[in-house]
């Protein structure tokens, strides 16, 4: 993708739709006149006044508990500068919606214009009464240190300065575990640190407290090696000045195992790297860009332990690592402060996490085979769900054992599930199949290609790397829709059916061949290849692509009927059938058939299921069958129950392996101990069913859409099942973003198909 596409593609995710990235969302039903009178006056008295009998009570009827202020004044946000409070606030809410998605902790961003120290920590102690946690943020040093000195000191819930604290711990954590891969003790160490701000002070000063030696540390700032005889020296510098006789980052690199870039873009040179010590050590965290380059680094040096602050690079040694986690565990033990053995709790947890198994879900999630503890996995990844769950409790513990914590966790267990569960996995689950789409991106025909929205669709899968598109349609049509939008799709290839004379005809004589006992003539079959969904699909059968996106602007039916007529059904599949996923709040949810038949019979019911099981597992997902009803196990009598009942019976009696069960009432299905109060029988007592099996079309179908229009669940579909090769029919009018899951669902479909 080019500099300025991804610029303007960042500005865009800003601006579009509700400006910025976060909003408040009220957690209390307000639907009713009587709500509202609980919700507001008078009801509302009640709380106010057990709250001002007892203050305590404030974390039992408020958001207090759960609620973290994220403040900045703007003088250091990221590596960009003094560029002050408005222009800090995407970052802060950013960080809001990383302590959202990562720990389920709800953010207020609030960037003042202040930059006195006195008046910052007036104005930050003035909102102790709203918040469970005070994290700031982009501050910079020197006051940042007495800001939150005095902060700590004045209040009684944890306030952390993300950029001194968060950063340490992790790159600490990173730092242990790279010493232990370059086989060097940490006490030897030769660390060069460049910056002397938040972050590279506190960090500096955590790796001493885990061993390293002072009098081996050598920090710059801008004007150069800070000696202790400068002139100038404030006292915090003067902590980590050296009376070594150097003055630039080129002597002070010489022969250093260590390098911390905690200060700004590309100042390492290549030169300066091969200078240092074998097997050294750079983490060049400097935000957006690193001190040196990740690829320069490691073309540079082979015998290099590489990390960045950035995503785009293995290594990513940045504070989104521990900030989420530092404070869930904070405030589910309601800590006063966050002190050194928390910090050292977390440093630990981390470390040892990466030393784990990774989970498959990970790879797939980084596209990556064998994520392995080593040279380029020497922290956890930042999407690592095991994260909350290590790190959190570990805090927790800490925060008890030192006796900062004003609430006990007796049942650990039960934290970790409840942990587990405040993540939703919806998000996670779509990224990690875009990840694997990215892993072995398909040709992907897009029959509609003179529309606006599957043009927009193809460049977010193309620049993503997900796609490779093929534009069908008329060229100069495409090609003023990718003008006027500057769609970025240079070079992309666009077929005009009409243009291909040869194609056409050999497609028409395939589709003649196969349907001329069923009521097709030449001429007929010459004609249909004028329809691009015709066209579209002959072309996946004959390999000139490896998936087919249609149905934007058409009928289901229409669009469904080439792909069968030309592509058919797998080996040993009698009939196709719609799934979707619904990304719910309580994770992904697959229902099928929602889209292709009408009634279907015992057998047709069975075949679903069986279909549907298959594709569950292509998500890395254990499908947990249930068939739907409206009886439970027998409990009434009727067409539906009697089908549906006996679709069980032969899924048992033929297909032992598949966990499945019914016919039961989707409350039964999804409530676990519903269901095992009442049928302790059942296949799916372990856990609740991931994947609904509908008994009509019509119950799939209004169950699917209630999901979504008052569940308020995500709708990736409809996923069309049983295809001998990737087709996927959209729905009429889908948005951008939904095309754009369906066509990352039909690369992996792809991918699947083509490796079976
Ligand atoms: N990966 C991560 O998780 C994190 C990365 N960072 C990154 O670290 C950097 C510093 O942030 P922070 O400590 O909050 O900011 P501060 O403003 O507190 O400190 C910046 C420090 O960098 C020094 N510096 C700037 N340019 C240079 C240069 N060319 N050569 C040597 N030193 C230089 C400054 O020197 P002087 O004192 O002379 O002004 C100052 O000491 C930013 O790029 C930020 O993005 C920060 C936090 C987390
Ligand atoms: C990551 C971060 O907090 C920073 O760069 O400032
Ligand atoms: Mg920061």
């Amino acid at each position: 993708m080019s500099k300025a596409r991804r610029k303007q593609d960042a500005l865009d995710y800003h601006a579009d739709g509700r400006p910025g990235k976060i909003e408040v969302i009220p957690t209390k039903p307000t639907a009713s006149q009587g709500d509202l009178t609980l919700a507001y006056s008078p009801g509302v008295a009640e709380p106010c006044l057990k709250i001002a009998e007892n203050t305590e009570d404030v974390y039992k009827y408020t958001a207090k508990g759960n609620l973290v202020a994220v403040i900045s004044n703007g003088t250091a946000v990221l590596g960009l500068g003094n560029i002050g409070p408005e222009a800090g606030k995407p970052v802060m809410e950013g960080k809001g919606l990383l302590f959202k998605i990562f720990a389920d902790i709800d953010v207020f961003d609030l960037e003042l214009d202040v930059t006195n120290v006195d008046d910052f920590v007036r104005t930050v102690k003035a909102l102790e009464p709203t918040f469970g946690g005070v994290n700031l943020e982009d501050i910079k040093a020197p006051e940042c240190f007495e800001i939150e000195r005095r902060l700590k000191a004045e209040m009684k819930i944890p306030v952390m300065h993300d950029d001194q604290h968060g950063t340490a711990i992790i790159s600490a954590a990173a730092l242990l575990n790279a010493c232990e891969l370059q086989n060097k003790k940490i006490e030897d160490l030769q660390i060069v640190v460049s910056g002397a701000g938040a972050a590279a002070i506190s960090c500096t000063r955590l790796y001493i407290a885990l061993g390293a030696k002072k009098e081996k540390v050598v920090m710059l700032d801008r004007s150069g090696v800070i000696r202790k005889n400068r002139e100038k020296l404030d006292e915090i510098k003067a902590e980590f000045a050296t009376d070594r006789p150097i003055n630039t980052l080129e002597e002070a690199v010489k022969d250093a195992d260590v390098f911390i870039g905690l200060s700004s873009a590309d100042i390492l040179s290549a030169k300066a790297l091969k200078s240092m010590a074998k097997n050294p050590i750079v983490f060049a965290m400097a935000n957006p860009n690193p001190e040196i380059d990740y690829e320069l680094a490691v073309k540079t040096r082979k015998d290099v332990i590489m990390a960045t602050g950035r995503s785009d690079y293995p290594n990513q040694v940045n504070n989104v690592l521990g900030f989420p986690y530092i404070f869930r565990g904070a405030l589910d033990v309601r800590a006063t402060t966050i002190n050194e053995e928390m910090k050292l709790a977390a440093v630990r947890a981390i470390a040892a996490l990466a030393k784990e198994t990774v989970p498959e879900a990970i790879n797939v999630a980084y596209n990556a085979k064998n994520l392995r503890y080593g040279r380029d996995y020497i922290i956890p990844k930042p999407m690592d769900s095991r994260l909350i769950t290590t790190v959190a409790p570990a805090v927790a513990k800490a925060a008890i054992n030192s006796g900062v914590a004003r609430a006990e966790i007796k049942d650990w267990d039960a934290y970790a599930q409840a942990l587990k569960k405040r993540l939703g996995m919806d998000d996670a689950l779509m990224r990690g199949i875009a990840e694997k789409a990215t892993s072995a991106p398909k040709r992907v025909i897009f029959a509609e290609a003179d529309n606006y929205k599957i043009l927009k669709a193809a460049q977010i899968v193309k620049d993503d790397g997900i796609a490779i598109p093929i534009l069908l349609g008329n060229k100069k049509a495409i090609n003023t829709i990718i003008a006027e939008h500057e769609l970025g799709l240079d070079g992309v290839t666009i077929i005009d059916p009409m243009e291909e004379p040869e194609m056409l005809e050999k497609f028409a004589q395939n589709l003649y061949k196969k349907r001329q006992r069923r009521g097709i003539s030449l001429y007929e079959a010459r004609k249909a290849m004028r329809d691009r969904n015709y066209f579209g699909a002959s072309m996946v059968e004959f390999g000139d692509g490896d998936a087919l996106i249609s149905g934007l602007t058409k009928n289901y039916a229409s669009t469904v009927k080439p792909a069968l007529q030309i592509i058919g059904t797998e080996e040993g599949v009698n009939r196709v059938a719609g799934m979707y996923l619904m990304l719910t709040k309580k994770g992904p949810i697959f229902c099928a058939d929602t889209t292709i038949n009408v009634n279907p019979t015992v057998s047709e019911l069975v075949d679903i299921t069986l279909l549907v099981n298959e594709s569950v597992k292509r998500f890395n997902i254990n499908p947990r069958i249930a068939l739907l009803s409206y009886s439970n196990f027998g409990s009434n009598k009727g067409e539906i129950p009697e089908k549906t009942r006996e679709a069980v019976k032969i899924l048992h009696q033929k297909h032992p392996k598949v966990t499945v069960d019914g016919e039961m009432q989707a409350n039964f299905a999804l409530n676990q101990s519903l269901l095992n109060d009442n049928f302790p029988f059942s296949k799916l007592k372990s856990a609740p069913a991931n994947t609904l099996v509908f008994p009509t079309l019509e119950a799939g179908n209004i169950a699917y859409k209630l999901l979504q229009e008052i569940g308020g669940a995500e709708a990736v579909g409809p996923i069309l099942l049983g295809m001998n090769k990737s087709v996927h029919v959209l729905q009429l009018d889908s948005s951008v973003r939904e095309i754009v899951n369906m066509i990352t669902i039909a690369v992996v479909d792809a991918q699947a198909k083509q490796n079976s």
